[in-house]
């Protein structure tokens, strides 16, 4: 059976303790490797590495010679696509036709992006008057901040590891990074081509592992660690703030959301069903921008309430490799009992179950795998729980509205305030009701449209911080004023 190691300092290392866990095929259900799991030992180990890689070559290099071997990177990713889309379609069973076109080519840009960004972006100076009369100026410069923990999910695995190494190397930062326990395979590969590339040893680290009381837990503990980046769950985000607390560590956290859809009667109707398509079901509705509670105006409400049902029912369940699938399986069983529980309830509360609801009846060969019916309820009051909370399936609940006033007001009525997106031809209207609606990302006429020099991130508690472009900067690198009396 494949084993999944860690990747310290260059090489690959199990674990001492030889403690070992499954990662299982969601499509199947098979058991495709065994994956090392961390301990203390091993996280110190590569928190060590990093911390010596620091002070080694890599952040003395200039932005130039970084930049070409982040740039090596990503042409490292692409040269291995394949090996990369098959590994991120073994662990999460997503189809391939999704993966080619977001999860691979994002890995590789993230590093492209930021590769360039490092060397074009400048910073302040300001010329001061002194009581000599020879005056002062003050510039500043960037520094790495030093040794990064990077913490990840399994919905998006190589895009959202990436959208945060990228940005530290190129900032001369040095990561160990801890996937998700769910996916660990494309992190791992990563080290192979960040070692051709020529990326010094001790770099980029990788420790597998879970998250709490395992690799996760240690990490966030470990105190020679300069800052942390995390996305995932809210609560999740909790826990690594109080452990970043100790030792005044910063953080970045991209959290979870219970994102709104405002569609208005004067939208584009078929751009409207098209988009909310995507925005509850593309990643079989695990995104965390995705659109879980549709609002839309009373008078095309019955009409795009049919049209949505209809293309959630053409939708093709399958595995990775079916050509026709636009719809994989969720990550784990678990997940998926998750899921379920929230389609129960739903009916427990009175919704009018629109479409799907349940299991899919699927070939002998899938039986094992975690597949969920898509699906849509109207009717449920505002004190369900299956519009309260993250369900992260694919599923949204859609429900009327009558004034613009009430479409904000539900849409910003929850602690969250990550994505939203909004339908309309009045450019005046997307403009007043997205400076309204209280999320990090608004979205007029589409959804996960991404220009990776924007601020990325999400307000109430959906994160602290943004990521993307100079925002990055700002969080990998120490930003110092120097002041030079003239
Ligand atoms: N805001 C965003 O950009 C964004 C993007 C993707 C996913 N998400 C959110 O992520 C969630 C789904 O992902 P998930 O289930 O993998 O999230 P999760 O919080 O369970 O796990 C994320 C990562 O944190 C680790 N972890 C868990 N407990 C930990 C602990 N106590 N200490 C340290 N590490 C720990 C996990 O092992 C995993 O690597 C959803 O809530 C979703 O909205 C947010
Ligand atoms: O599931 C969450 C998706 C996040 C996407 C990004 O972080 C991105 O596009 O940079």
């Amino acid at each position: 059976m494949k084993e999944v190691k860690h990747y310290i300092n260059g090489q690959y290392v199990g674990s001492a303790s030889g403690r070992m866990f499954d990662n299982i095929n969601p499509a199947t259900g098979e058991v495709i490797s065994q994956v090392h799991e961390a301990g203390e030992a091993e996280v110190d180990a590569a928190v060590q590495a990093a911390r010596a890689a620091l002070n080694g070559p890599w952040s003395k290099m200039t932005l130039d010679e970084r930049s070409k071997i982040l740039h090596a990177v990503a042409d490292g990713i692409n040269a291995r696509f394949d090996e990369f889309l098959e590994a991120e379609c073994a662990d999460t069973g997503k189809p391939k036709s999704l993966a080619s076109h977001i999860d691979i080519p994002r890995g590789a840009a993230n590093f492209k992006v930021f590769a360039d960004m490092v060397k074009n972006v400048a910073t302040e100076a300001f010329e001061m008057a002194t009581p000599d009369g020879t005056g002062a100026l003050n510039y500043a410069v960037r520094r790495p901040k030093g040794v990064i923990g990077v913490i990840s999910p399994w919905n998006l695995p190589l895009l959202l590891m990436t959208w945060k190494v990228g940005p530290a190397l190129a900032c001369g930062n040095t990561v160990v990074v801890k996937p998700s326990e769910e996916t660990p395979t494309t992190t791992a590969l990563l080290g192979e081509v960040m070692k051709e590339a020529g990326v010094p040893d001790g770099v980029y680290n990788v420790v597998q592992g879970y998250g709490g009381d395992s690799a996760g837990a240690f990490l966030t503990a470990h105190p020679d660690v300069d800052g942390y980046t995390f996305t995932g769950e809210t609560r999740t985000g909790e826990l690594i703030m109080q452990n970043a607390a100790k030792g005044v560590r910063d953080i970045s956290l991209e959290l979870g959301g219970k994102n709104a859809g405002i569609v208005f009667a004067d939208c584009d109707m078929d751009k409207a069903i098209e988009g909310t398509m995507r925005s509850a079901f593309a990643n079989c509705g695990q995104v965390c921008l995705g659109t879980e509670r549709v609002y839309v105006e009373r008078s095309i409400f019955d009409e795009f309430v049919s049209r949505l049902k209809a293309e959630a029912e053409k939708l093709v369940i399958g595995p990775p490799d079916d050509a026709t699938a636009n719809l994989g399986p969720l990550i784990s069983q678990k997940q998926r009992d998750k899921v379920l529980s929230y389609y129960q309830q739903a009916v427990n509360d009175g919704a009018t179950v629109v479409t799907g609801g349940g299991i899919p009846d699927m070939p002998d060969a899938l039986k094992n795998g975690s597949w969920i019916q898509p699906t849509i309820w109207t009717g449920l009051n505002n004190d369900s729980a299956v519009i309260n909370e993250e369900i992260f399936g694919p599923c949204c609940h859609i429900q009327p509205f009558d004034t613009e006033e009430e479409a904000i007001e539900q849409a910003n009525r929850l602690p969250y305030g990550l994505a939203s997106a909004i339908w309309t031809e009045n450019l005046s209207r997307a403009a007043r009701v997205a400076g309204q609606v209280e999320a990090g990302i608004v979205w007029v006429n589409s959804w996960f449209l991404r220009d990776l020099r924007t601020a990325f991130g999400g307000s109430k508690q959906s994160g602290i911080g943004r990521e993307g472009g100079e925002h990055s900067l700002e969080f990998y690198t120490e930003l110092k004023n120097i002041c030079l009396k003239l």
